[in-house]
């Protein structure tokens, strides 16, 4: 092929690219689409339990999945809420992370299995996966630093929840466990491919073929967890001491920490041509701004 020829095949190949990252930006970040309509309804029909958010003055907000009488499982109502409770975090300007927990001394234990009966075939099980992938793939982009404080249990749903934060953080007596394979399934919700990215191809295997429980240490060794609290579940200071934990990430003035998780989402999931051009504007957005001006007029030492 000619240099001219080459050339030509590779902008074909580049825009097809931008075409495909954009076509899944459009899925991924869009508030209601067509196809998740119809599962709403369903999901609606399966109440109980809630998500709660509290946005705190630090720019630290709290995400608690809560259904205490099911172990925090998720209902079709408590799906429909996070979607809700993400939306108000895209558009939190002060923010700069959120943590995401469970109720009552234990994080999640996946799908409420009576929804899970309810539509168990193939149709509705796609509708209701495509409504999860969407909303964990915007919990993850957001532009706010994210981790899961894992106490207790984090099964099936629950640990592909785990995987839509940038950070996991476990009480000594933590479990992670995807249980699919158990249940004759995989994960649905984004877990599998986040997974992959987290712990590599090797690691990821071996924690779904063998519903592999993770307990603190197996978590660090493989770089699924990033740290432990050396405190067990439920003794009450858990949060406190990941706020503690998070705190060394997010001094700063929103903006600054808000353009470092948006510069590190972009290196992460687009090819280096459009990573490098999200950076170019990024870095416009705070260059020359308040806190570079500050911090140059104190002519720092970094030491
Ligand atoms: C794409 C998503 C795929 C999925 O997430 S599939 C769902 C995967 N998760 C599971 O299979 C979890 C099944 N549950 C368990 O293994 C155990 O309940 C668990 C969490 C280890 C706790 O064990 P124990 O401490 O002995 O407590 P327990 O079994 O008595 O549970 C207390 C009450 O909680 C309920 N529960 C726990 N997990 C649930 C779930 N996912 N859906 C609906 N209900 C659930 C459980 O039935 C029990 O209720 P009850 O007291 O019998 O009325």
């Amino acid at each position: 092929m000619s240099v001219c020829g080459a050339a030509r095949c590779r902008l074909i190949q580049t825009r097809g690219a931008v075409r495909r990252i954009l076509q899944q930006n459009r899925t991924a970040c869009s508030h209601t689409n067509g196809p998740a309509e119809s599962i709403r309804e369903k999901l609606q029909a399966f109440p109980g339990g809630s998500i709660e958010l509290q946005k705190q003055e630090t720019g630290i907000a709290v995400l608690t999945v809560s259904n205490p009488a099911r172990m925090n499982a998720f209902s079709g109502s408590m799906m429909l809420e996070l979607e809700q409770r993400v939306h108000e975090l895209e558009t939190w300007t002060e923010g700069k992370a959120v943590i995401v927990q469970g109720a009552a001394g234990t994080f999640c234990s996946g799908s409420d299995l009576n929804a899970v009966r309810a539509i168990a075939n193939p149709h509705d099980g796609m509708k209701m996966c495509e409504f999860m992938q969407n909303t964990l793939t915007r919990l993850l982009r957001l532009p706010l630093i994210s981790m899961a404080l894992v106490e207790g249990r984090a099964l099936g749903g629950g640990a592909e929840l785990t995987t839509a934060c940038d950070f996991r953080l476990m009480t000594s007596d933590g479990v992670i466990q995807f249980v699919h394979k158990h249940m004759g399934l995989v994960p649905g919700w984004g877990g599998a491919a986040r997974l992959v990215r987290i712990v590599g191809s090797q690691n990821a295997l071996k924690l779904l073929s063998g519903a592999k429980k993770v307990d603190p240490d197996f978590g660090k060794q493989m770089g699924l967890v990033d740290e432990v609290l050396h405190c067990s579940s439920g003794e009450g200071d858990t949060l406190a001491h990941g706020e503690q934990w998070l705190s060394q990430f997010i001094k700063g003035p929103a903006p600054v920490i808000q353009a470092v998780k948006k510069v590190v989402i972009s290196g992460r999931e687009l090819p280096l041509e459009q990573a490098l051009e999200t950076e170019r504007n990024v870095f416009g957005t705070v260059w020359g701004g308040p806190a570079n001006l500050e911090a140059l007029a104190l002519k720092p030492k970094h030491k």
